[in-house]
Protein backbone atom coordinates (compact mmCIF):
# COMPACT_ATOMS: atom_id res chain seq x y z
CA UNK A 1 0.00 0.00 0.00
CA UNK A 2 0.98 3.19 -0.43
CA UNK A 3 2.09 5.90 2.51
CA UNK A 4 -0.81 8.01 3.47
CA UNK A 5 -1.36 10.79 1.49
CA UNK A 6 -3.84 12.29 4.05
CA UNK A 7 -4.88 11.34 7.81
CA UNK A 8 -7.88 12.65 9.14
CA UNK A 9 -7.82 12.82 12.96
CA UNK A 10 -11.52 13.75 14.48
CA UNK A 11 -13.20 13.69 18.02
CA UNK A 12 -14.69 16.00 20.59
CA UNK A 13 -13.24 18.91 22.53
CA UNK A 14 -10.09 17.52 24.32
CA UNK A 15 -9.82 14.11 22.88
CA UNK A 16 -6.09 15.22 21.59
CA UNK A 17 -6.59 15.76 18.18
CA UNK A 18 -4.60 19.53 17.76
CA UNK A 19 -1.28 17.81 20.08
CA UNK A 20 -1.42 13.95 18.39
CA UNK A 21 -2.45 15.69 15.26
CA UNK A 22 0.57 17.81 15.25
CA UNK A 23 2.82 15.63 16.77
CA UNK A 24 1.88 12.86 14.14
CA UNK A 25 2.50 15.82 11.19
CA UNK A 26 5.94 16.30 12.81
CA UNK A 27 7.12 12.43 12.93
CA UNK A 28 5.80 12.08 9.53
CA UNK A 29 7.55 15.01 7.67
CA UNK A 30 3.62 15.87 7.15
CA UNK A 31 1.38 19.44 7.00
CA UNK A 32 -0.63 19.82 9.69
CA UNK A 33 -3.86 21.67 9.73
CA UNK A 34 -6.19 22.15 12.64
CA UNK A 35 -9.98 22.93 10.49
CA UNK A 36 -11.42 24.27 14.36
CA UNK A 37 -8.81 27.02 14.81
CA UNK A 38 -10.72 28.30 11.38
CA UNK A 39 -14.60 27.78 12.75
CA UNK A 40 -12.82 29.54 15.80
CA UNK A 41 -11.39 32.64 14.16
CA UNK A 42 -14.97 33.24 12.21
CA UNK A 43 -16.63 32.62 15.76
CA UNK A 44 -13.66 35.61 17.11
CA UNK A 45 -14.43 38.17 14.30
CA UNK A 46 -18.34 37.72 14.69
CA UNK A 47 -18.06 38.50 18.37
CA UNK A 48 -15.67 41.54 17.14
CA UNK A 49 -18.68 42.71 15.26
CA UNK A 50 -21.51 42.03 17.45
CA UNK A 51 -23.18 39.60 14.86
CA UNK A 52 -25.68 37.59 15.79
CA UNK A 53 -24.51 34.20 16.10
CA UNK A 54 -28.32 33.12 15.09
CA UNK A 55 -27.42 34.85 11.48
CA UNK A 56 -26.19 31.65 9.24
CA UNK A 57 -26.72 33.84 6.11
CA UNK A 58 -24.29 37.02 7.55
CA UNK A 59 -21.45 34.90 9.45
CA UNK A 60 -21.14 32.77 6.12
CA UNK A 61 -21.16 36.02 4.21
CA UNK A 62 -18.02 37.16 7.30
CA UNK A 63 -16.60 33.32 6.26
CA UNK A 64 -16.54 34.30 2.62
CA UNK A 65 -15.28 37.58 2.72
CA UNK A 66 -12.48 37.03 5.53
CA UNK A 67 -9.41 35.03 4.62
CA UNK A 68 -8.46 33.27 7.09
CA UNK A 69 -4.24 32.80 7.44
CA UNK A 70 -2.45 29.69 9.09
CA UNK A 71 1.35 30.00 8.87
CA UNK A 72 4.05 28.47 11.18
CA UNK A 73 4.62 30.09 14.38
CA UNK A 74 6.75 33.02 13.89
CA UNK A 75 6.72 33.44 17.80
CA UNK A 76 7.97 30.93 20.16
CA UNK A 77 5.58 31.31 23.03
CA UNK A 78 3.89 27.67 22.68
CA UNK A 79 1.77 28.13 19.75
CA UNK A 80 1.57 25.30 17.38
CA UNK A 81 0.61 27.94 14.51
CA UNK A 82 -0.40 31.41 13.92
CA UNK A 83 -3.61 32.86 13.13
CA UNK A 84 -4.61 35.96 11.28
CA UNK A 85 -7.36 37.66 9.98
CA UNK A 86 -7.97 41.13 9.02
CA UNK A 87 -4.57 41.74 10.19
CA UNK A 88 -4.40 40.56 13.34
CA UNK A 89 -2.84 37.44 15.17
CA UNK A 90 -5.68 36.18 17.12
CA UNK A 91 -4.00 33.03 17.24
CA UNK A 92 -4.56 33.13 21.78
CA UNK A 93 -7.41 34.99 21.55
CA UNK A 94 -9.46 31.82 19.52
CA UNK A 95 -8.20 29.78 22.80
CA UNK A 96 -11.00 32.46 24.79
CA UNK A 97 -13.69 31.10 26.77
CA UNK A 98 -15.77 33.72 24.96
CA UNK A 99 -15.31 31.71 21.68
CA UNK A 100 -15.06 28.66 22.90
CA UNK A 101 -18.83 28.97 23.69
CA UNK A 102 -19.20 30.72 20.36
CA UNK A 103 -17.85 28.51 18.29
CA UNK A 104 -20.28 26.15 18.24
CA UNK A 105 -23.24 27.78 17.22
CA UNK A 106 -21.48 29.54 14.52
CA UNK A 107 -19.95 26.27 13.20
CA UNK A 108 -23.06 24.83 13.40
CA UNK A 109 -24.56 26.75 9.80
CA UNK A 110 -24.29 25.48 7.14
CA UNK A 111 -23.39 28.34 5.00
CA UNK A 112 -20.25 28.58 7.51
CA UNK A 113 -19.65 25.09 7.10
CA UNK A 114 -20.02 24.87 2.96
CA UNK A 115 -17.30 28.05 2.76
CA UNK A 116 -14.93 26.59 4.97
CA UNK A 117 -15.15 22.82 4.09
CA UNK A 118 -14.29 24.52 0.38
CA UNK A 119 -11.13 25.92 1.83
CA UNK A 120 -9.98 22.88 3.65
CA UNK A 121 -10.35 20.32 0.83
CA UNK A 122 -8.13 22.71 -1.01
CA UNK A 123 -5.70 22.76 1.54
CA UNK A 124 -6.23 17.92 1.81
CA UNK A 125 -5.33 18.12 -1.84
CA UNK A 126 -1.75 19.13 -1.14
CA UNK A 127 -1.40 15.99 -0.25
CA UNK A 128 0.87 14.86 2.70
CA UNK A 129 -1.15 16.25 5.28
CA UNK A 130 -2.50 15.14 8.61
CA UNK A 131 -5.94 17.61 9.28
CA UNK A 132 -7.69 17.46 12.73
CA UNK A 133 -11.52 18.00 13.04
CA UNK A 134 -14.85 16.18 13.74
CA UNK A 135 -15.92 16.41 9.99
CA UNK A 136 -12.96 15.85 8.51
CA UNK A 137 -12.76 11.75 8.01
CA UNK A 138 -16.77 11.43 7.26
CA UNK A 139 -16.97 15.24 5.13
CA UNK A 140 -14.20 17.09 4.81
CA UNK A 141 -11.71 14.14 2.99
CA UNK A 142 -13.98 11.41 2.76
CA UNK A 143 -10.93 9.68 0.41
CA UNK A 144 -8.61 10.07 2.94
CA UNK A 145 -6.05 7.31 3.28
CA UNK A 146 -6.39 6.81 7.13
CA UNK A 147 -9.28 8.13 9.68
CA UNK A 148 -8.94 7.98 12.95
CA UNK A 149 -11.60 9.52 15.50
CA UNK A 150 -9.90 10.18 19.25
CA UNK A 151 -12.43 10.13 21.97
CA UNK A 152 -12.33 9.73 25.67
CA UNK A 153 -14.71 10.31 28.68
CA UNK A 154 -16.29 13.83 29.06
CA UNK A 155 -14.45 13.28 32.85
CA UNK A 156 -11.15 13.12 31.28
CA UNK A 157 -11.59 15.24 28.73
CA UNK A 158 -12.55 18.58 30.66
CA UNK A 159 -9.42 17.68 33.38
CA UNK A 160 -7.49 17.92 30.35
CA UNK A 161 -8.56 20.94 28.84
CA UNK A 162 -8.66 22.76 32.54
CA UNK A 163 -5.14 21.34 32.98
CA UNK A 164 -4.28 22.98 29.52
CA UNK A 165 -5.47 26.20 31.03
CA UNK A 166 -4.14 26.04 34.47
CA UNK A 167 -0.77 26.06 32.43
CA UNK A 168 -1.50 28.86 30.53
CA UNK A 169 -2.95 31.12 32.53
CA UNK A 170 -1.57 30.31 35.76
CA UNK A 171 -3.43 28.79 38.42
CA UNK A 172 -4.24 31.50 40.74
CA UNK A 173 -5.73 33.88 37.75
CA UNK A 174 -9.39 34.83 38.71
CA UNK A 175 -10.11 34.56 34.68
CA UNK A 176 -9.69 30.47 35.18
CA UNK A 177 -12.63 28.50 35.29
CA UNK A 178 -13.69 25.62 37.61
CA UNK A 179 -13.09 22.15 36.48
CA UNK A 180 -16.71 22.02 36.84
CA UNK A 181 -17.56 25.52 34.48
CA UNK A 182 -15.01 23.63 31.47
CA UNK A 183 -17.10 20.05 31.93
CA UNK A 184 -20.50 22.33 31.66
CA UNK A 185 -18.70 24.22 28.61
CA UNK A 186 -17.11 20.95 27.09
CA UNK A 187 -20.65 18.76 27.45
CA UNK A 188 -22.15 21.96 25.77
CA UNK A 189 -20.01 21.89 23.00
CA UNK A 190 -20.84 18.08 22.48
CA UNK A 191 -24.33 18.47 22.29
CA UNK A 192 -24.06 21.52 19.55
CA UNK A 193 -20.93 19.09 17.78
CA UNK A 194 -22.94 16.00 17.83
CA UNK A 195 -24.71 16.26 14.38
CA UNK A 196 -21.02 17.27 12.78
CA UNK A 197 -18.79 14.82 14.52
CA UNK A 198 -20.03 11.41 13.62
CA UNK A 199 -17.18 9.10 13.32
CA UNK A 200 -16.88 8.36 9.05
CA UNK A 201 -17.90 4.57 8.77
CA UNK A 202 -14.16 3.46 7.90
CA UNK A 203 -12.56 4.98 10.79
CA UNK A 204 -10.27 3.53 13.73
CA UNK A 205 -11.59 4.29 17.08
CA UNK A 206 -9.42 4.99 19.75
CA UNK A 207 -10.44 5.33 22.65
CA UNK A 208 -7.46 7.44 25.11
CA UNK A 209 -8.47 7.79 28.75
CA UNK A 210 -6.06 5.45 29.33
CA UNK A 211 -3.39 6.35 27.26
CA UNK A 212 -0.92 8.51 27.61
CA UNK A 213 0.17 10.74 24.32
CA UNK A 214 2.80 8.61 23.05
CA UNK A 215 0.84 5.15 23.17
CA UNK A 216 -1.92 7.04 21.39
CA UNK A 217 0.49 8.42 18.72
CA UNK A 218 2.32 4.71 19.01
CA UNK A 219 -1.12 2.89 17.93
CA UNK A 220 -1.67 5.60 15.06
CA UNK A 221 1.71 4.82 14.01
CA UNK A 222 1.19 1.18 13.73
CA UNK A 223 -1.94 1.84 11.86
CA UNK A 224 0.46 4.49 9.06
CA UNK A 225 3.22 1.36 9.01
CA UNK A 226 0.44 -0.60 7.75
CA UNK A 227 -1.01 1.48 5.29
CA UNK A 228 2.15 1.78 3.32
N1 LIG B 1 -3.93 10.86 25.68
C1 LIG B 1 -3.76 11.97 26.43
N2 LIG B 1 -3.50 11.83 27.74
C2 LIG B 1 -3.34 12.92 28.52
N3 LIG B 1 -3.42 14.20 28.08
C3 LIG B 1 -3.68 14.38 26.78
C4 LIG B 1 -3.87 13.29 25.88
N4 LIG B 1 -4.11 13.80 24.65
C5 LIG B 1 -4.08 15.15 24.78
N5 LIG B 1 -3.81 15.50 26.05
C6 LIG B 1 -3.73 16.86 26.58
O1 LIG B 1 -5.06 17.33 26.67
C7 LIG B 1 -5.15 18.71 26.30
C8 LIG B 1 -6.16 18.84 25.15
O2 LIG B 1 -5.62 18.18 24.02
P1 LIG B 1 -5.92 18.74 22.54
O3 LIG B 1 -4.94 18.08 21.64
O4 LIG B 1 -5.97 20.22 22.57
O5 LIG B 1 -7.39 18.16 22.30
P2 LIG B 1 -8.41 18.52 21.11
O6 LIG B 1 -7.58 19.14 20.02
O7 LIG B 1 -9.00 17.19 20.74
O8 LIG B 1 -9.39 19.46 21.71
C9 LIG B 1 -3.74 19.14 25.90
O9 LIG B 1 -3.15 19.81 27.02
C10 LIG B 1 -3.02 17.83 25.65
O10 LIG B 1 -1.64 17.93 25.98
N1 LIG C 1 -13.94 20.29 11.31
C1 LIG C 1 -14.47 21.01 12.34
C2 LIG C 1 -13.62 21.55 13.32
C3 LIG C 1 -14.19 22.31 14.34
N2 LIG C 1 -15.54 22.53 14.33
C4 LIG C 1 -16.17 23.42 15.31
O1 LIG C 1 -15.19 24.26 15.89
C5 LIG C 1 -15.17 24.08 17.31
C6 LIG C 1 -13.74 24.23 17.78
O2 LIG C 1 -12.97 23.18 17.22
P1 LIG C 1 -11.58 22.82 17.90
O3 LIG C 1 -11.03 21.60 17.21
O4 LIG C 1 -10.72 24.02 17.98
O5 LIG C 1 -12.04 22.46 19.38
P2 LIG C 1 -11.30 21.47 20.36
O6 LIG C 1 -11.77 20.09 19.97
O7 LIG C 1 -9.82 21.67 20.13
O8 LIG C 1 -11.76 21.91 21.70
C7 LIG C 1 -15.77 22.71 17.55
O9 LIG C 1 -16.34 22.64 18.84
C8 LIG C 1 -16.83 22.65 16.45
O10 LIG C 1 -17.97 23.36 16.87
C9 LIG C 1 -16.35 21.97 13.36
O11 LIG C 1 -17.57 22.16 13.41
N3 LIG C 1 -15.80 21.22 12.37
Amino acid sequence: MREPGCIAIDGPAGAGKSTIGEHLARRLGYLYCDTGAMYRAIAWLALQKGIDLNDGPTLGKLAEQNTILISKPQIADGRQYTVIIQGHDITWDIRSTQVGRAVSPVSSHPQVRSILIAQQRAIGLQGHIVMVGRDIGSVVMPDADLKIYLTASLRERARRRHTEMVERMGEHNPALPSLEEVMSDVERRDNTDRKNMQPAKDAIIIETDNLGIEQVLDKICHYVEGNK
